[in-house]
């Protein structure tokens, strides 16, 4: 099991994604054989072996190894994390920024834990609902925390370069567990979290 992201690949998996992805360069219309894309089969294996890596990685197990006893009971918030996801319908890419909130329950955690279980769950083929629903359920069930919140608003190429082709729509997903199904609590993450949702 993987706790970091970084460039280690799978020489099977390499080898026969490279084969498919020759072939579907071929079926394009390209010649698989030009110079410039001889190479291509193989960066675009390991491409999407480098985007789709979540799956081999336990994000619980990333998020137990940084968990530190402290009274602290105030809302934590990690806001602004980048995050590269591909939408499972057509392997394209969907990105944006996902803002995590928590409130202690005598556990801390580590905070770049946070970003650390976005990408594990962006990492996948995913849709975004899931994606938020992954990363809540993750906090919730592994730091037990007071209260845990997502919000993603996010940015679908499928949208935008195919399809309907709309340029400047974005989507906003949110999950909310335990003191953030107030709405006390949910508004003032909402409110701090506010400056980046447009
Ligand atoms: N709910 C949800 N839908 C998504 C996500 N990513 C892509 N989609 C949508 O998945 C749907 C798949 O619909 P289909 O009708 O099967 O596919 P399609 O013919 O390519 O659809 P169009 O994109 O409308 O051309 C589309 O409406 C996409 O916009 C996501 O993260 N969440
Ligand atoms: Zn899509």
């Amino acid at each position: 099991m993987h706790y970091q992201f970084f460039e280690e690949y799978n020489l099977k998996t390499t080898d026969s994604l490279k084969n498919d992805f020759r072939e579907i360069i071929r079926e394009l219309g390209e010649d698989p054989e030009r110079e410039g894309v001889l190479k291509t089969p193989e960066r675009a294996a390991k491409a999407m072996q480098f985007l789709t890596q979540g799956y081999k990685m336990d994000a619980n197990k990333i998020l137990k190894k940084a968990m530190f006893k402290e009274s602290y009971s105030e809302m934590v918030v990690v806001k602004d994390i980048e995050v590269y996801s591909l939408c499972e319908h057509h392997m394209l890419p969907f990105f944006g920024k996902a803002h995590i909130a928590y409130i202690p329950n005598g556990h801390i955690v580590g905070l770049s834990k946070l970003p650390r279980v976005v990408d594990v769950f962006a990492r996948r083929l995913q849709v975004q609902e899931r994606l938020t629903n992954d990363i809540v359920e993750c906090i919730n069930n592994t730091l037990k925390p007071q209260g845990v919140a997502v919000v993603i608003e996010a940015q679908h190429m499928c949208m935008m370069m195919r399809g309907v082709q709309k340029q400047n729509s974005s989507t906003t997903t949110s999950g909310f567990r335990g003191q953030f199904e107030k709405n006390e609590t949910r508004n003032e993450f909402l409110k701090l979290i506010s400056s980046d949702l447009k």
